[in-house]
């Protein structure tokens, strides 16, 4: 049971994400080297951590957890478990099959609870997309699963590091569909949730948003593609009566440049590869990727699964131990928004 003293600690859920990957070993690392100021609940297979600490060597005592507010304080080296059990033993760095309900479940588990108010907060290690839609499921990530399950109308992925911030209008669509997806309604809806977000979570009274053209050069004039001139340019007009304060649309290549970036508080990507490879060229393993526009808080790491390196210990923890801090500071926030 929580001590009293504790209890006005954020309580933050933490799934395992893909168990053959890297997640176990992240969620260990960052839980021994780091002592987070919050009543942390690992959704997991108590075996999995485990195992994948006896394979690192390390040293780390477990308590179970049968409700969120029985959580304590986190203390480095104790990991609390709210236990969900894997189909099958894992195998560090093989994928199977037979474990994907078992990601899926963590997943469920954690929305549910926070949606019922028992967690602040969820952070998601990484999963395999690719093993999950295997099953036949379509899973195209964290933010559209939760999207889905809060019935949330929209929501925008925005990734941030201590010097920048990049959000996306469209997230995991395959290319060939990205220039029908940049529409008025598909803009509006991402920008305004932005705005309303920098406000909200993060303190920016009035935030300035770079946005990306969707060709090069923006276009040029329309001689290489006209999607600024239908749609990006009226829409960013529109909602500049709206009081947003927009810069752009900006061809992407020099929109990342310290001239602009410096006197903005976010840049707009129109798709993934726009704007996630300049952000993680930045500070990969130290970023933050957090969903906007949920009736709940969740955050997660800058990285995938790394298959290659589950079980090595040479996983890199700083983009959770970030995800983990983000995640506190927003519900103490929104604590604060809420009184
Ligand atoms: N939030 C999530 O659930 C995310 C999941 N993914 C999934 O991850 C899977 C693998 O994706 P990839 O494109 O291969 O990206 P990846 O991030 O897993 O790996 C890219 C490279 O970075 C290294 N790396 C990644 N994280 C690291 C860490 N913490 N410490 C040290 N090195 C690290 C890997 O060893 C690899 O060389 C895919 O199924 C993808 O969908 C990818 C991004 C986010
Ligand atoms: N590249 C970031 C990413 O794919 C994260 O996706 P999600 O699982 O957080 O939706």
């Amino acid at each position: 049971m929580a001590h009293a003293a504790t209890t006005t600690l954020p309580i933050i859920a933490i799934t395992s994400g893909e168990p053959a990957g890297i997640g176990p070993d992240i969620i260990l690392k960052a839980l021994i080297e780091q002592a987070f100021p919050a009543r942390l609940v690992v959704l997991a297979d108590p075996d999995l951590l485990l195992d994948r600490a006896n394979t690192l060597g390390l040293k780390v005592s477990f308590e179970h957890v049968q409700s969120a507010r029985d959580a304590g304080k986190h203390q480095q080296g104790v990991i609390q478990v709210s236990p969900i059990r894997q189909a099958k033993k894992t195998v560090a760095g093989v994928l199977d099959l037979a474990n994907s309900p078992y990601v899926l479940e963590t997943l469920k588990q954690a929305g549910e609870g926070s949606l019922r108010g028992e967690f602040d907060a969820i952070v998601t290690p990484p999963v395999h997309k690719g093993i999950l839609c295997d099953t036949g499921v379509h899973f195209s990530g964290h933010t559209e699963f939760f999207q889905a399950q809060c019935q949330s109308p929209h929501v925008v992925m925005m990734l941030a590091t201590e010097a920048m911030k990049v959000a996306l209008v469209t997230t995991h669509l395959p290319l060939k569909d990205v220039s029908v997806a940049i529409t008025e309604e598909s803009i509006s809806l991402v920008v305004r949730a932005l705005n309303k977000d920098l406000q909200i979570k993060f303190g920016i009274a009035q935030p300035k948003i770079l946005v990306c053209g969707l060709n090069p050069h923006a276009g040029e004039d329309g001689h290489l593609g006209r999607e600024e001139i239908d749609t990006i340019i009226p829409t960013l007009n529109k909602l500049r009566l709206e009081g947003i304060d927009l810069i752009g649309p900006l061809p992407a290549d020099t929109l990342f440049t310290p001239k602009y970036l410096d006197e903005a508080d976010c840049a707009l990507a129109m798709y993934h590869d726009q704007g996630l490879p300049v952000l993680k060229y930045s500070g990969f393993g130290n970023a933050v990727n957090i969903t906007l526009g949920l009736p709940i808080i969740r955050t997660s790491v800058d990285h995938g699964t790394a298959i290659d390196l589950a079980g090595t210990g040479k996983a890199n923890s700083g983009s959770l131990k970030v995800a983990i801090q983000h995640a506190i500071n927003m519900a103490n926030n929104a604590k604060k928004f809420s009184k």
